[in-house]
């Protein structure tokens, strides 16, 4: 069969997962790192999403303030509280408090809920070069426009990084923030070879090697706030169950785009939640195991 490529990216279609295989379940451990002080509830959405898409132990890490009350929001996790930049970024410093969880995940989600790019690019420098060898890490919100900038913080764990950029932070990725990001099947190839990754952006999915998939399931209800915060922690449980990242990058972003399809009808386009898609996760990959 001739490899995908940007000129005919092959479709992501329910048959072609039946095909490559249900991802299973594994033992895995999620870690997600992110919650500033005005961010706290992206980790939440994330962190269940990982939870619905098979991690079985899940880890948040949000500033100590937050740290309480996302624990009794989200009972099935473990909560780690991290130190708190005056600008209510989550500091540099939390890299002292993750390193040992860094080592031990399965998989680790670093991004949704940070807020301020210097601090972020810090954390990233200090905390990449920890993480397990051939744990896989996806980078999501400020962690990307961090690695956009300093694209040489993400070299610890080339080969390994999964990359879930929402359009303006694909022109960050791109080294072009004030261009916009017009064709996505280009952007996404040209990010995944700069930075070595793997690259779920709006549909498009590319890997390092030129290969590119593209799915047509979603649409604009899915431009909902903290989708993307789904998204990166669908991404992550697959990791987590050892799934191949670019597989894990087009199951995730199929049943994030099933989720909002089952939604329409309830919540029409423009009504839709991002916490509502986490319900429908578990239907979704049910309907996608029994064909
Ligand atoms: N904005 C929203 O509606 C929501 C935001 N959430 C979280 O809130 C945080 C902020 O998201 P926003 O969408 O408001 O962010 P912005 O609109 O400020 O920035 C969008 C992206 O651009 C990049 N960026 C911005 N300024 C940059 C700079 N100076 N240098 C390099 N890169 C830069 C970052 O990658 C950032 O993620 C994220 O962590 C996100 O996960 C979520 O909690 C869900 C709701
Ligand atoms: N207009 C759209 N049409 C189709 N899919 C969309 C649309 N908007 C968002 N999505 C899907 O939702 C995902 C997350 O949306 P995105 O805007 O990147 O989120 P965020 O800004 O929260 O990071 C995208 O990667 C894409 O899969």
């Amino acid at each position: 069969m001739p490899k995908p490529n940007r000129s005919d990216p092959t479709p992501i279609t329910s048959a072609l997962l039946r095909e490559w295989g249900p991802p299973g379940t594994g033992n895995g451990t999620v870690l997600v790192v992110g919650g500033a002080r005005r961010a706290p509830g992206a980790v939440l959405l994330s962190g269940i999403a990982a939870l619905r898409t098979g991690a079985v132990t899940l880890q948040l890490a949000v500033v100590e303030r937050h740290a309480s009350a996302l624990g009794l929001a989200v009972p099935e996790a473990l909560v780690v509280g991290l130190p708190e930049a005056d600008s209510g970024a989550v500091s540099r410093d939390a890299a002292d408090v993750l390193a040992d969880l860094v080592a031990d995940a399965d998989a680790v989600v670093l991004g949704p809920g940070l807020t301020d790019v210097d601090e972020t690019g810090a954390l990233l420098e200090k905390l990449l070069p920890l993480v397990a060898e051939d744990t896989p890490v996806v980078l999501d919100a400020f962690a990307l426009g961090a690695i956009g900038t300093h694209p040489e913080l993400a070299e610890p764990v080339h080969g390994r990084l999964l990359l879930t950029p929402n359009t303006v932070e694909a022109a960050y990725l791109l080294g072009r923030p004030e261009d916009p990001v017009e064709d996505f099947v280009d952007a996404a190839v040209e990010i995944a070879e700069r930075h070595r990754a793997v690259v779920s952006l709006m549909g498009v999915v590319a890997d390092p090697g030129g290969q590119v998939w593209r799915d047509a399931t979603g649409h604009v209800g899915l431009a909902t706030s903290g989708s993307g915060d789904v998204l990166a922690g669908l991404v992550g449980g697959l990791l987590a169950c050892a799934v191949d990242p670019a597989r894990a990058a087009c199951w995730a972003g199929h049943a994030h785009a099933m989720a909002g399809q089952r939604l329409v009808p309830r919540t029409g386009l423009t009504g839709m939640l991002a916490r509502e898609l986490l319900d429908e996760v578990p239907l979704v990959l049910v309907e996608l195991r029994m064909g």
